[in-house]
C-alpha cells in the first residue's frame, strides 16, 4: 500500500449530472506519484468526465476533485500538469517549434524544447506549420505540448487514436520514460493492449461507477478465463451454449473461445471434431476481463429494469 501523501490527484465520491443523466455516480479514484493509471470503460462510461473534473474544466455536483491536495482550478495546481485531450484547438498557422515555445512559457520550469521534441518524436517537424501536419503528426505534437512544461501529472485522453503502429509504439515508450522520471500519467484508452502493457493500475468505469480497480494482474484474476484458439468445423453457436463458455468469436479462419473450464471445453471439442487443428491455449488477457466486467454490469442493469 502506498502512503497517502503519495497521492497527487483524487476524486472522492464525485457526482456529475447533466439534466436527468448521471454521468458520474460517486466515483472514487486516486493517482499516486510516478504511476501510470489507465482509466477504461465503454463509450459513455464517464472517463472524460472524470478527467475533466480533475482538470477543473467542470465542477462536481457532489463529492470532491483534488490536484496535489488543491482545487484543480487553482493556478498552482494547473502549472504542475500537462494535458492531451481528445480534441485540441491549436492555431493552425503557428509552426510546431513556436507552439512548443508558447506552451512551455506558461510553466515555471519547462523542459528544453529539443528534449520535448525528442521525447515526442517530432524533432523533424519543428519548422512545419501545425495545420499542415497529418492527423497522427498533430497528435504527436499535442503529446509534446502535454509534456513540455515538465509536469508532475500528464493526462492523456485516448492519445493514440489515429496513430500508426510505429507512432503508437514510440508514444508508449515516451509514456514509460515519463513514468520512469517520476511523472504520473492518467491514460484513457479503448486499446486494452495499451493498458495491459503500460499501466501499473487500472480503473474500469461503467455507467458512471467504478466497476473494478487494481493492477492488471489483479483484474485478470477476477475473471479467471482461458482463451482457446483453433480451426474447427464445429458450430460456434452450439459451443456458445456449452457450460462455462463465456464467448465464442471468429478471428479470420480461426475460432476464439473464452472459458473458465478450458480442459472440459477442449476435451469436448476434440471428441466432436477429429480435424480440429492449429490449437492455441492461453490465459485470458485484460480484454476478456474487461468484457466480462462490463457485461456483468449490463446484466445487473437489465435485471433491475
Ligand atoms: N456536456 C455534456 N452534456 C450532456 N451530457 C454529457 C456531457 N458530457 C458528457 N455527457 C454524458 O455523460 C456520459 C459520460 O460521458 P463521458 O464523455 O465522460 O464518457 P467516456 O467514458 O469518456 O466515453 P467515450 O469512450 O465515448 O469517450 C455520457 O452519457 C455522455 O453523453
Amino acid at each position: 500500500m502506498k502512503p497517502t501523501n503519495d497521492v497527487v490527484a483524487r476524486l472522492s465520491g464525485a457526482v456529475k449530472r447533466y439534466g436527468n443523466l448521471t454521468a458520474l455516480d460517486g466515483v472514487d479514484l486516486v493517482l499516486h506519484r510516478g504511476e501510470l493509471l489507465a482509466v477504461l470503460g465503454p463509450n459513455g462510461a464517464g472517463k472524460s468526465t472524470s478527467i475533466s473534473l480533475l482538470l477543473g474544466l467542470i465542477r462536481p455536483d457532489g463529492g470532491r476533485a483534488e490536484l496535489f491536495g488543491l482545487d484543480p482550478q487553482q493556478i498552482d495546481a494547473r502549472r504542475r500538469i500537462g494535458v492531451m485531450l481528445q480534441s485540441a484547438m491549436l492555431p493552425l498557422t503557428l509552426r510546431v517549434g513556436e507552439l512548443l515555445r508558447l506552451v512551455a512559457s506558461y510553466y515555471p520550469n519547462p523542459r528544453p524544447l529539443i528534449e520535448s521534441a525528442k521525447l515526442a518524436g517530432i524533432g523533424d517537424l519543428l519548422q512545419r506549420p501545425y495545420g499542415k501536419l497529418s492527423g497522427g503528426q498533430q497528435r504527436r505534437v499535442q503529446f509534446a505540448l502535454a509534456l513540455c512544461g515538465r509536469p508532475e501529472i500528464v493526462f492523456l485522453d485516448e492519445p493514440t487514436v489515429g496513430m500508426d503502429i510505429d507512432a503508437r509504439q514510440k508514444l508508449w515508450a515516451a509514456m514509460l520514460a515519463l513514468v520512469a522520471d517520476g511523472c504520473s500519467v492518467v491514460l484513457t484508452t479503448h486499446y486494452l493492449e495499451e493498458a495491459e502493457s503500460l499501466a501499473q493500475r487500472v480503473v474500469v468505469l461503467g455507467k458512471g461507477r467504478v466497476l473494478s480497480e487494481g493492477s492488471v494482474d489483479a483484474l485478470r484474476a477476477q475473471v479467471p478465463l482461458t482463451r482457446i484458439r483453433c480451426v474447427t468445423d464445429l458450430d460456434p453457436a452450439v459451443i456458445a451454449t456449452w457450460p462455462q463458455v463465456a464467448s465464442v468469436e471468429h478471428d479470420g479462419s480461426h475460432m476464439r473461445i473464452s472459458t473458465s473450464a478450458a480442459e472440459n471445453v477442449l476435451r469436448r471439442m476434440l471428441e466432436a471434431d477429429a480435424s480440429l487443428r492449429e490449437l492455441e491455449v492461453q490465459r485470458a488477457g485484460l480484454a476478456e476481463a474487461f468484457t466480462e466486467l462490463t457485461r456483468e454490469e449490463n446484466a445487473v442493469e437489465q435485471e433491475a429494469a
